[in-house]
């Protein structure tokens, strides 16, 4: 539409000064798919949304080449597959296509879990009886799929804990050989006490095979899986209060009086370290913070 204040050459320099800044913008945007810096379906969220945005502006050929995975001769068969004219913006595409071109993404490139590109190595921490061991314990039997680690430690089994299923049982030296081979991703005494460590075999294993894997271990021992893999996924849990906490422990009935004012000491300092993590859950209810916390480990 002419501006009719303006002569026609200063309406043309104008919009020639638009088109320049809208092709830098779709050029950009193409980078960062091309990039993944944003996937391909947020960049049809944008265009959807705003169809006269630089996204909706942008050709569906010009969308699909900028896939890494994407190149000429493949985007004329998707094009023909989805019954798409190759002249098509994204911001100008029926409802039917729309559907369509969604579809065959989810299909072939599914977009990053809430993990956010986040590896499949995942640790769950958090202050002593927030229920770490109850949700491990619900994922490992609701989720098959999801590898939960076997600590090796030094503490004495408890009535009931198995060799192998509930810690690998080992005596100090037999762990300060674990430590100096190298057969533990970390390792941590933990309340002062026992010494505990998490056997690198079976999660490099897993994780070889694009299983998830799911490490219940303390904070130090967390802070050591980040140092040693900053592509983790900490996951920390949450009480629903403090007074919630402290109805848990001394409901649990593990530990006298004086372990118990320790622990408490000490989770209040944990608690606090808590902003270190990638997610935070509230174990309100186990099956549903269990459900959560697959979630971010799928
Ligand atoms: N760093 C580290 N901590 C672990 C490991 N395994 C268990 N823990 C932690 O050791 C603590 C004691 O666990 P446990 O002996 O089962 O006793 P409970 O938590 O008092 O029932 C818990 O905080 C666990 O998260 C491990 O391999 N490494
Ligand atoms: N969501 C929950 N609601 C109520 N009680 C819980 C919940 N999760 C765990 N508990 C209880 O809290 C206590 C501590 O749980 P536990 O799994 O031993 O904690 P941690 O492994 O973090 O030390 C246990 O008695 C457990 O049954």
């Amino acid at each position: 539409m002419p501006d009719s204040r303006n002569p026609p050459e200063v309406d043309r320099a104008a919009a020639s000064r638009r088109a320049v800044a809208a092709r830098r913008e779709r050029a950009a945007l193409k980078r960062d798919v091309t990039t993944r810096v944003i996937t391909p379906q947020d960049l049809l969220r944008r265009a959807w949304a705003e169809p006269e945005s630089p996204a909706g502006a942008m050709r569906v050929t010009e969308f699909l080449t900028a896939i890494p995975a994407i190149g000429e001769g493949k985007r004329d068969r998707i094009l023909a597959d989805l019954e798409i004219s190759p002249v098509k913006k994204i911001g100008g595409l029926g409802v039917r296509q729309r559907t369509a071109l969604q579809a065959f993404l989810d299909h072939r490139l599914p977009e990053p879990s809430a993990r956010g590109g986040r590896s499949r190595l995942v640790v769950l921490a958090g202050p002593t009886a927030v229920g770490k061991g109850t949700v491990a314990a619900h994922i490992k039997e609701h989720h098959p799929e999801i590898l939960l680690s076997v600590s090796a430690t030094t503490r004495a089994p408890r009535p009931g804990e198995v060799h192998g299923e509930h810690y690998f049982f080992v005596d100090d030296a037999e762990f300060d050989r674990m430590v100096d081979d190298g057969e533990l991703l970390e390792h941590a005494t933990v309340h002062n006490a026992s010494r505990y460590g998490t056997p690198r075999g079976p999660i490099d294993a897993a994780l070889a095979e694009g299983r998830t894997v799911l490490l219940e271990i303390d904070l130090q021992g967390a802070r050591q899986v980040r140092a040693a893999a900053p592509d983790a996924t900490l996951v920390f849990l949450l009480p629903p209060s403090w007074d919630e906490l402290v109805n848990r422990l001394v409901g649990r009935g593990t530990e006298g009086d004086e372990e118990r004012a320790r622990r408490l000491k000490t989770a209040r300092v944990e608690l606090a370290s808590q902003g270190e993590f990638d997610f935070r859950v509230v174990n309100d209810d186990v099956a549903r913070a269990a459900a959560e916390v697959a979630q971010l480990a799928g």
